[in-house]
């Protein structure tokens, strides 16, 4: 029997190699790009990232060990912080006011996508809430991996690709894994079932968020009042 992690894995290698050749992330390491891409991007991280601490405060609540309860309040702690440092500096780069970035509305895919990690995380099991978090760490340390092998020209995208693809996040997501693991051993048919939709839903969400910016997508201009 393979670990539930390479189960997994199989579901959403697809997604993850798509991620890979799309041009949001090819434009990080050749350097290509569009500013406002990448700023949209990172105004919209912002939203995200607040609602998946909150994900991540839950899943740890719903904790079914110390270690796992440990682990999943401090990251929701660990997630503001990357907030506040990672985009503080990004926002300074831009020339971005505080105004600005409080009047960035919540866009239809971070709302959808943190919507169904907030729903899942309230409603579900513990290994539901893990599953549904998933993604966001275990994409995002693959997709660091390959892009600190290619570096980036730019100094800017450099310094993103290096907070996921170091070694420290590397060991997080590795005791994430190391949970699901533990918890696809006892999961029955259809729990594992429902789990695995999550983990192939909210990997789907992380391919939708990068395309999401490079679309520059807003709500319909001329349903605004
Ligand atoms: C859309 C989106 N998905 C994933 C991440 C990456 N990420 C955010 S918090 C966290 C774990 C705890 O710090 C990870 C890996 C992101 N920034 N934005």
């Amino acid at each position: 029997m393979s670990r539930y992690r390479d189960q997994l894995w199989n579901e959403i290698e697809h997604i993850y190699a798509a991620i890979l050749e799309h041009p949001f992330v090819t434009g990080l390491t050749d350097g290509s790009l569009p500013a406002p891409v990448f700023q949209h991007y990172v105004l919209q991280d912002a939203h995200y990232l607040r609602d998946y601490a909150r994900a991540l405060a839950i899943t740890g609540a719903k904790g079914d060990d110390e270690d796992a309860i440990v682990l999943f309040s401090a990251d929701a702690a660990g997630a503001i912080t990357v907030e506040r440092s990672l985009h503080a500096g990004f926002v300074a780069d831009f020339g971005l006011s505080p105004e600005q970035v409080a009047a960035t509305p919540v866009l239809p895919t971070t709302l959808a996508y943190t919507s169904y990690l907030l729903r899942t995380a309230h409603q579900g099991s513990f290994a539901e809430a893990v599953a549904v978090v998933l993604p966001c760490y275990w994409i995002y340390a693959r997709v660091g991996e390959a892009l600190l092998a290619e570096g980036s020209p730019e100094p800017l995208f450099q310094r993103w690709i290096a907070t996921y693809g170091g070694e420290e996040f590397q060991l997080t997501v590795e005791r994430v894994l190391r949970i699901v693991d533990r918890l696809g051993e006892r999961l029955s048919d259809s729990e594992r079932a429902r789990c695995t939709e999550h983990v192939v839903t909210t990997s789907t969400y992380e391919w939708l968020f990068w395309d999401a910016a490079w679309r520059q997508e807003s709500w319909p201009a001329e349903l605004a009042r």
